[in-house]
């Protein structure tokens, strides 16, 4: 067992696109390759890093094809399009951040690992498809397409209506040892993709794919508890948590303990569907772990965030 310290880093599939009308593989690619160079800093920093991903709108936009190429080719089913996304993004960060090592002369491995995500089969959550994938429609497209097609649709925290797919809670990652031994060789590894595949295990103890896309922030932190990571941080748009967001008393937050960050989360201080399930998301694990810490910061300020220099912390 190594004795550096263990960061997870869990990067939104929104992150990827930074507008929605350039949002090709390329232009995601391009995207992730500004981004790895603070992923990087964390590797000369002397940490042991996990990338996870999420893949929202990726996924959305395979099944998108899918319905579309319905006609010519069999459709693609969601524990594959997850599959997928995790070959394709795991591919655009394993490439770009191989690429940023050895400009930098580092010579750390990267290896991006296809993961399965133990779910319960009968999570009611296959009964409540809530998962916004994909791009986001106005609300007259949102239900044309939800005759049309079939799906279920949701508005997605006031920035427009999405396709929902079943969201099951992870139970387990079957691949964790793996992940373990590939960390202890010093490899910087990307694993649980999209929150995983979800799978279940039959009477028979075999795995069976389940049509669902799990949240990847829940997955990350079910990696963090499992693997006693010492931090789990969460990249997004902004540089710090505020409460009041937006408001004239708005307050950027430093440091929250467990209890303060669950209060503020009960009082509606963060957004249902942005800053909420990234606080919710750090709670469920530092709560459990007890000098783990919790990190909310931009991607630019990752380095500096695990310094302790900026960023929200929390903490137990
Ligand atoms: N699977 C998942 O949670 O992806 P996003 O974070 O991109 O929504």
């Amino acid at each position: 067992m190594s004795n550096q310290k263990l960061a997870i880093v869990a990067f939104g599939g929104n992150a990827l696109i930074e507008d929605d009308a350039r949002c090709s593989i390329l232009d995601q690619s391009a995207t992730v390759e500004k981004n790895v160079t603070y992923i990087v800093d964390l590797v000369e920093a002397g940490w042991r890093v996990l990338l996870t991903h999420g893949n929202g709108p990726q996924v959305g936009f395979i099944l998108r094809r899918s319905d579309l190429a319905a006609c010519e080719v069999a459709p693609v089913p969601v524990d594959y399009a997850v599959g997928d996304t995790q070959g394709a993004i795991g591919y655009m960060f394993q490439r770009a951040l191989t690429n940023e090592l050895r400009r930098r002369g580092l010579n750390t491995p990267v290896v991006a690992l296809v993961t399965q995500t133990l779910v319960d089969e009968n999570d009611p959550a296959f009964d409540t498809p809530c998962k916004p994938i994909g791009g986001f429609m106005d609300e007259a497209t949102a239900k044309a397409n939800e005759d049309k097609y079939g799906w279920t649709v949701v508005e997605d925290s006031g920035r427009g209506w999405r396709r929902a797919v079943p969201s099951p809670r992870p139970k387990d990652i079957v691949e964790l040892d793996v992940i373990e031994k590939l960390l202890d060789t010093g490899a910087l590894v990307i694993a649980g993709g999209g929150g995983g595949i979800p799978v279940c295990e039959t009477t028979e103890g075999q795995l069976q794919g389940l049509e669902a896309v799990v949240d990847k922030d829940l997955t990350t932190a079910l990696l963090a508890s499992k693997l006693n990571a010492d931090a789990f941080i969460i990249p997004t748009g902004v540089e710090k948590v505020a409460i009041n967001f937006g408001r004239p008393d708005q307050q950027w937050l430093d440091t929250l303990s467990v209890d303060e960050a669950a209060r503020l989360s009960e009082e509606g201080q963060f957004g249902e569907g942005s800053m909420k399930p990234k606080v919710e998301a750090l709670l469920s694990y530092v709560r459990n772990h007890d000098s783990a810490i919790g990190i909310i910061t931009s991607p630019q300020s990752l380095a500096k965030a695990l310094a302790g220099d900026t960023g929200t912390r929390i903490v137990k």
